[in-house]
């Protein structure tokens, strides 16, 4: 007897990159509080707008912010009153930023839809009565709550993340504050497990964004990340590197090594002057033809045929156990 299993259907993005010429990328901004999220989406937005003549769709996902420098065209705060549901839920500050992005998971297929029509409008079926779509958009931003681990560590950011990435090439773009880390080696430290372990969960194409060059060259995260001992040196210089803290810094950092050598792009950036943009661009844009495009939608068949093995298998037991029952039916 063949057991029948239906099979799991690869998401549309994986048609859309072998059969269209253009895809609207998609680039999700994460980062530690402060380190210019919403600065940098401000200037996405104009560096695509003003000097690249490129349509940017930008999404606002924090509940709890008070103004926004850039044009969002969905904001959460539209629907979601982060006041009322701190109120209402008895909730603290982080607590309600949490309850509001579940809330606003919950609709997020009405987000999907309007992305999906905006990036694809020769998908939808128009009637006559319909006026003319505007033009295909070009970037897709998403701006995250600055408590990082609200978008991050929560259900709901992950039902949004993968939503965004089985519908548009997707990046991400792990913000991180250069002038944090010139005086401390172990805040850069923090920051790349952190962007490392947003990789390991999201297993998106990741860009991390030295921002904030205006005040300090990114010059020396990227020695750091090419160069274990000049690392060590400067760890060397500002703790001890003896006993149990100084061999976990040294395991730890060798077990970035292998994250910095393949899976992180890295670029600086000043949000503020605009510095660095070009080579923001050719980073994100690798990373989304290359890494996307073919690493990440390599690794999702891969996953779907697992999952397609693991259901034949629970199918296949089903349909023994059910054999055995009827055979013990009828020897009764
Ligand atoms: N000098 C300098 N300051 C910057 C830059 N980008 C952001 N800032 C400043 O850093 C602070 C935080 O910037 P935001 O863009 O609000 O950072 P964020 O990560 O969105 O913040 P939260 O969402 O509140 O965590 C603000 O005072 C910005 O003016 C930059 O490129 N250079």
């Amino acid at each position: 007897m063949t057991s029948t299993t239906k099979t799991l259907p690869l998401p549309p993005v994986v048609e859309r990159l072998q059969t269209r010429e253009k895809n609207p990328i998609c680039i999700i901004c994460v980062g530690m509080a402060g380190s210019g999220k919403t600065s940098l989406v401000n200037r996405i937005q104009e560096s695509l707008e003003e000097d690249l003549d490129q349509s940017a769709y930008c999404v606002n996902l924090d509940p709890a912010t008070l103004s926004l420098p850039y044009e969002a065209s969905i904001d959460i705060r539209d629907t979601i009153n982060y006041k009322e549901v701190m109120k209402q839920h008895k909730l603290g500050p982080n607590g309600a930023i949490m309850t509001s992005l579940n809330l606003f998971t919950t609709k997020f297929d009405q987000v999907m839809g309007i992305l999906e029509r905006r990036a694809y409008p020769d998908e939808q079926e128009t009637t006559t009565t319909e006026q003319t779509p505007n033009p295909p958009m070009d970037y897709i931003i998403i701006d995250t709550p600055g408590q990082i681990e609200a978008f991050t560590w929560s259900a709901s950011g992950s039902i949004m993340s993968e939503s965004l990435a089985s519908a548009f090439p997707t990046v991400l773009c792990f913000v991180v504050d250069t002038a944090r880390c010139a005086s401390s080696p172990n805040t850069f430290m923090s920051n790349m497990l952190y962007a490392c372990s947003m990789l390991y969960r999201t297993r998106l194409p990741l860009v991390v964004v030295f921002n904030k060059t205006d005040v300090v060259s990114h010059e020396f995260c990227l020695e750091w990340m090419r160069d274990y001992e000049a690392f060590q040196k400067a760890l060397d210089e500002v703790s001890d590197s003896s006993g149990f803290y100084g061999s976990l810094t040294r395991s730890l950092s060798m077990a970035l090594d292998e994250f910095y050598s393949t899976f992180a792009n890295a670029c600086g950036v000043s949000a503020m002057t605009g510095n660095g943009m070009d080579e923001f661009w050719t980073t994100v844009r690798k990373a989304a033809e290359q890494d996307f495009a073919l690493d990440y939608i390599e690794d999702l068949k891969s996953r779907i045929d697992e999952q397609q093995a693991r259901n034949q298998a629970i199918a296949r037991s089903d349909i023994r156990r059910l054999q055995r029952d009827l055979e013990e039916e009828s020897t009764k």
